[in-house]
């Protein structure tokens, strides 16, 4: 278990963690969300103690991170600085990793196959792939076989193949009891591989809450609409907290009433549907709007891709 409280980190005049309280569960995937900037690496290092707290605590199993007797036995992490000699085999950088900590060769053996890295685990790590970078700081991670596993973006750089065995990596730690806490900035991974969801948001959390629960809290239920009759249909749901939108001549879409008020509706005023849909939100919509007001660099652009990428995925 991992339990941060009044947590905080500031570069300078920078607040980049502003005074985060939360607790990771043993027994789950924990998914860390957040736009660029939002703190999450800073969170994370500081959790291992790579970066200093300027306030608050955090505990891995009741204990700071040093003072573990032990630390790679009981937290394996993945963060984005790598310090590994680019000339040595990944094979012989996981040796010296092990025996600094008496773990025997038998298990550097393991983790090289279970992360898959066999084929080039003599190889010189200089000439790795992005991919195969991420798959050695992961069987890194693994090592100690930890109770709490932290991977600080895990997907990035690896395939389509990768992006499944870490899922799968990672519900498989979750399902033995171990702690298991991933950042990622893919909202649709997320939603395949967490249980549960801290969301942060320049450098507060904003959300702390099982899946299901941010993507049915953030969402405003939402339908297709056919009829024969649409101005009708539009008069006859227009209210202040509706929001209706005429797709083509017989569809409209409508946000704020639930199905089975917009059947009432329609009935009350005799019009005639001939489809009636529920759409479900996708958890990253949920998270669009959750940080909308959070992000630290807009983009229009990106808001006007993600607006008419929503508008699609009503259509469909
Ligand atoms: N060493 C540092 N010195 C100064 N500012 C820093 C330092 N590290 C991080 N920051 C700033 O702190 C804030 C949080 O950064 P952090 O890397 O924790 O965010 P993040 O959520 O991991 O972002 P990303 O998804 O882009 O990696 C950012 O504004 C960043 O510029």
């Amino acid at each position: 278990m991992i339990r941060a409280e009044a947590l905080a980190k500031a570069y300078g005049t920078k607040q980049a963690v502003d005074g985060v309280s939360f607790t990771v569960q043993p027994g789950k995937v924990t998914g860390f969300l957040g736009p660029n900037g939002a703190g999450k690496s800073t969170t994370m290092r500081m959790i291992v103690g790579l970066d200093r707290p300027t306030a608050g605590t955090v505990t891995v199993n009741g204990r700071k991170y040093a003072e573990h007797s032990a630390p790679l036995r009981e937290v394996g992490a993945l963060l984005e600085a790598k310090s590994v000699h680019k000339s040595r085999s990944a094979r012989t950088h996981l040796r010296a990793l092990a025996a600094t900590h008496s773990i025997p060769n038998s298990r550097v053996d393991e983790v090289i196959e279970l992360t898959g890295l066999g084929a080039v685990a003599r190889k010189k790590v200089g000439g790795f792939s992005l991919g195969m970078g991420q798959r050695l700081g992961i069987a890194v991670a693994l090592l100690g076989d930890p109770q709490t596993l932290i991977l600080d973006e895990p997907v990035n750089g690896l395939d389509p193949e990768g992006v499944q065995w870490v899922r799968n990596l990672a519900r498989h730690q979750a399902a033995q009891g171990k702690t298991v806490f991933i950042s990622s900035h893919l909202m649709s991974e997320m939603a395949l591989t967490a249980d549960h969801l801290i969301v942060i948001g320049r450098g507060r959390i904003i959300a702390d809450a099982p899946i299901e629960q941010i993507i049915e809290g953030r969402s405003l239920p939402t339908s297709r609409v056919k009829t024969d009759h649409v101005d009708s249909l539009m008069n006859a749901l227009a209210a202040e907290h509706v929001q209706l939108t005429r797709v083509d001549a017989e569809t409209v879409q409508v946000v704020g009433l639930d199905s089975r008020m917009i059947a009432r509706r329609a009935l009350d005023h005799q019009i005639l549907l001939h489809e009636l849909t529920p759409i479900q939100q996708s958890l990253e919509d949920a998270y669009m709007s959750l940080t909308q007001d959070e992000v630290e660099y807009h983009s229009h652009l990106g808001n006007e891709l993600a607006a008419s990428a929503n508008g699609k995925q009503g259509l469909k």
